[in-house]
């Protein structure tokens, strides 16, 4: 009934019709030929969580654990923008005030990022950055069925310190970070570190700060996060699909107890030891 009240609100304009078409037909394909996991379930996942919660590190860990791309449209808005292409004026204004993108805008990049994945044998999705509006996740719904939400949770104090220390390398685009972080427990909370995740030599001296990872920009992002993202929370969670992980520290912490939350960790184990 929301949903029906919100569309009838906001007709959909006409650029926005075209790129639900062309996500739609992206798609297609999916979910017949999505990649199932190791547990049989269908991998057509979802990762939220607040900017600088580790949505990126941990969907691109599980992207290769899984064999299905990582599709982040963050990365897709700053490819578009790095490319100079009609849209990157208008987008850098937009994301360097910390302000959303246009649903027509981001799903046009999304379709022509699954349709490129899908022309090379690409099938399934973990979309990290993407519903971040209920408008955006009803779209996804009309287009597709999600298989599993995961949530990512972390204390707020550690947000803004883990998105300014953020570093992308300026060649091989892997994602660091030099924050160390080492939170005393307080009213109930346990203390809380979280060592700096370094880049190898090659990368150390290319190391770059994101536009958007200042201090009043981060702030800003925050808050659009609680006004239009946080609601997509609800969203999944009542058509039961949220998972909810709140991280207990690093990655070393926090990944193996994610696999375990996904019932994962035995495949992780088999990986390893056919590896090793
Ligand atoms: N689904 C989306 N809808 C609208 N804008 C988006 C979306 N995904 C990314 N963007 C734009 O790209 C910027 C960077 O996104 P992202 O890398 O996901 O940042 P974050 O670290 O905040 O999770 C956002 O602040 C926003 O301007």
């Amino acid at each position: 009934m929301a949903a029906i009240m919100h569309r009838l609100l906001k007709p959909t304009s006409p650029s926005l019709s075209s790129s639900i078409s062309l996500l739609r037909r992206s798609v297609s394909t999916f979910p017949q030929n999505a990649v199932a996991d190791p547990k049989g379930r269908n991998v057509q996942w979802v990762f939220l969580g607040v900017p600088g919660v580790g949505k990126g590190t941990y969907a691109s860990r599980l992207s290769s654990l899984l064999g299905v791309p990582h599709i982040a449209t963050g990365d897709l808005v700053r490819e578009e923008l790095a490319s100079s292409g009609p849209l990157s004026n208008q987008l850098e204004e937009i994301v360097n005030q910390g302000q959303l993108v246009s649903d027509e805008i981001i799903i046009s990049l999304l379709s022509k990022r699954l349709e490129a994945g899908e022309s090379k044998g690409e099938s399934g999705f973990i979309l990290d950055g993407f519903p971040r509006t209920i408008r955006q996740a009803e779209i996804l719904d009309e287009v597709t069925d999600i298989d599993l939400v995961v949530n990512l949770k972390l204390r707020e104090d550690v947000l803004l310190e883990k998105c300014l220390g953020r570093r992308i390398c300026s060649e091989c685009g892997k994602n660091f970070n030099v924050a160390s972080i080492n939170v005393k427990g307080d009213s109930g909370r346990p203390a809380m570190s979280m060592a700096p995740l370094l880049p190898p030599l090659q990368c150390a001296s290319k190391l770059v700060s994101r536009a958007d990872d200042t201090e009043d920009v981060v702030k800003e992002r925050l808050r659009v996060y609680y006004e239009k993202s946080e609601p997509v929370e609800g969203f999944y969670q009542s058509q039961g699909k949220l998972m909810e992980f709140d991280l207990p520290g690093g990655i070393p912490e926090s990944w193996p107890k994610l696999l375990e939350a996904l019932n994962l960790d035995d495949h992780e184990e088999k990986r390893s030891s056919a590896v090793a």
